[in-house]
């Protein structure tokens, strides 16, 4: 079967100076999925290889230039679903590290478990040996400067939610399995242990290879009301 990848940088309001360098974000993370899926790799390496690649790049709100909690802290959710056997792994609220992407791949092949949150994410990343970076090196001058303004008595917080999306990627592989991978920094200005979409299966992200894989992105509380990845799924089942 022909292998293929498709991934996605938000599709939140892009300003002319960032274009070129999203681009070239989007395109590198593209290119490195499907450099898996040419070599016959999984769905699920070459998805999780274009989220890191999209986490490491300071252009997109999740892992390095996530947006900042209404603390200005860094908090991040991200998840993973293989479509073989519908198995997922999801973290939410995260911090310190490069790659949540990583840490919820773990949880879905080290535990029992689908999610882990805050400082239980934490404690099993350390387990796992994944290493613990400073905040200071996930936070961004954009991200801080759109904190910052996100606090003005006159802001529009509506306005700042437009800028910056999730990062997310679905394949095919030769073998005919599907894969899907989304993370993000969240919100701007969320409350502190606001969970979105992105952790949630079924909502930030679905697969299986019975209909096939999505990875969204927008208003997560908007996106929770109808399950959206699942829901987009159930229309495919249906031939729509
Ligand atoms: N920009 C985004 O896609 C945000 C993400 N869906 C969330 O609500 O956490």
């Amino acid at each position: 079967m022909k292998p293929v990848i498709v991934v996605h940088g938000g599709a939140g309001r892009i300003f002319k100076e960032q274009e070129k360098a999203c681009r070239s974000g989007v395109v590198r993370a593209v290119l490195r999925g499907y450099g898996i899926l040419k070599r016959g790799g999984t769905a699920l390496d070459a998805v999780e290889e274009a989220v890191r690649s999209m986490e490491d790049d300071p252009h997109f709100n999740a892992g390095c230039g996530s947006v900042l909690n209404e603390k200005g802290e860094v908090e991040m959710d991200a998840i993973i679903m293989d479509g073989k056997n519908l198995a997922s792994g999801a973290v939410s609220a995260v911090k310190c590290v490069a790659n949540p992407i990583k840490i919820a791949r773990l949880v879905m092949e080290k535990t029992k478990h689908v999610l882990l949150t805050d400082q239980g994410a934490h404690l099993f990343a350390q387990a796992m040996g994944v290493p613990e970076i400073p905040e200071e090196k996930l936070i961004t001058e954009r991200s801080q400067e759109r904190w910052k303004k996100n606090l003005e008595p006159d802001s529009n917080p509506e306005e700042f939610q437009k800028d910056l999306g999730t990062v997310g990627a679905v394949a095919l592989d030769s073998e005919g399995n599907v894969a899907c991978a989304t993370s993000t920094g969240g919100l701007s200005n969320k409350l502190i242990g606001r969970v979105g979409d992105t952790a949630c299966i079924g909502s930030g992200g679905y697969a299986d290879n019975y209909s096939g894989a999505a990875s969204t992105t927008g208003h997560g509380e908007s996106i929770m009301k109808v399950v959206l990845a699942r829901l987009i799924l159930y229309h495919m089942e249906q031939g729509h």
